[in-house]
């Protein structure tokens, strides 16, 4: 399959791409890729407060490389793993979340980066649906704020039931009613959907209705097809298709390939044409 998109915003995410190569290794490989914009989930699950030589060399990393972060995931726990976030989840990872807050929103500014995403959590067994909710409010806000002294927007994300089970949004309207939410209790606007069509699929929407009613909802998209979380063109969904209605809807924003190569990643962008 060929697709060419209006919106050549295409980054790599370095979380789930390249990442047969080292941290540091992996802007490099994407700009020879063909790419000048990448994103990651937070690079450090066990360390919401990494040292600051840490970061300085992902800093040099993706400035050598002439690639843009276009967006960061807060610390989230460990993920990949069985963490789908900390926003929400009282007590330790509360704490490291709202430390690594400024961290990861001083860092976003160091390197351009203007969008972060925030995952809720998972539910916690013993601890009432309403408590992990009004801690996340509290938190998401505190990201919000934080995210805007910066210039950046606050994403918040729905994932899929199948393989996130304990995470409370798991589609396109449970995400925005979040949104909407951080958004009453900073007054900023500057909380956005991060619209996964990955996940959309594989909660069983209507992909395309979903991003007719909602692409104009998202600071962000990020894209693998279904079944497999490959790239474009190793399943079912049209992408052509699905493009096309996001530059119908307005989206201009960037698209994320968060999809897991068949082999080495560099490989793994032929379904691309024209770039
Ligand atoms: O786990 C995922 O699929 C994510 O998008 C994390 O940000």
């Amino acid at each position: 399959m060929e697709v060419s998109f209006r919106n050549t915003e295409f980054d790599v995410n370095l979380s789930i791409l390249f990442t047969e190569l080292p941290l540091l290794a992996r802007p490099a490989a994407a700009a020879a890729a063909g790419f000048t914009k990448v994103e990651l989930w937070w690079p450090w699950p066990d360390d919401p407060e990494p040292p600051e030589a840490e970061l300085a060399a992902l800093r040099d990393a993706l400035d050598a490389a002439g690639t843009r972060l276009t967006a960061l995931n807060f610390y989230a726990g460990r993920l990949p793993g069985p963490d789908r976030g900390a926003a929400s989840v009282p007590g330790e990872e509360s704490a490291r979340f709202r430390a690594n807050v400024d961290v990861a929103a001083g860092f976003a500014a160091s390197v351009g980066c203007r969008a972060l995403n925030a995952l809720y959590g998972n539910r916690v067994d013993g601890v009432a649906p309403g408590v992990q909710d009004a801690l996340a409010l509290e938190n998401l806000a505190y990201a919000a704020r934080a995210a805007d002294r910066v210039g950046a927007i606050l994403l918040i994300e729905a994932l899929n039931a199948a393989e996130s089970p304990s995470y409370p949004l798991t589609d396109a309207a449970s995400a925005v009613e979040i949104v909407d939410k951080v958004d009453a209790a900073t007054g900023l606007g500057n909380a956005r959907l991060l619209l996964d069509l990955y996940h959309v699929a594989m909660g069983g929407a209507d992909v395309r209705e979903v991003v007719d009613r909602y692409a104009g909802r998202a600071g962000h998209v990020q894209i693998a097809d279904v079944p497999g979380r490959g790239a474009p063109g190793t399943g079912a969904l049209d992408f052509a298709d699905l493009f096309s209605r996001l530059d119908a809807a307005g989206y201009d924003g960037p698209v994320g390939l968060e999809y897991r190569a068949d082999g080495p990643s560099a490989n793994a962008f032929g379904w691309l044409a024209g770039r």
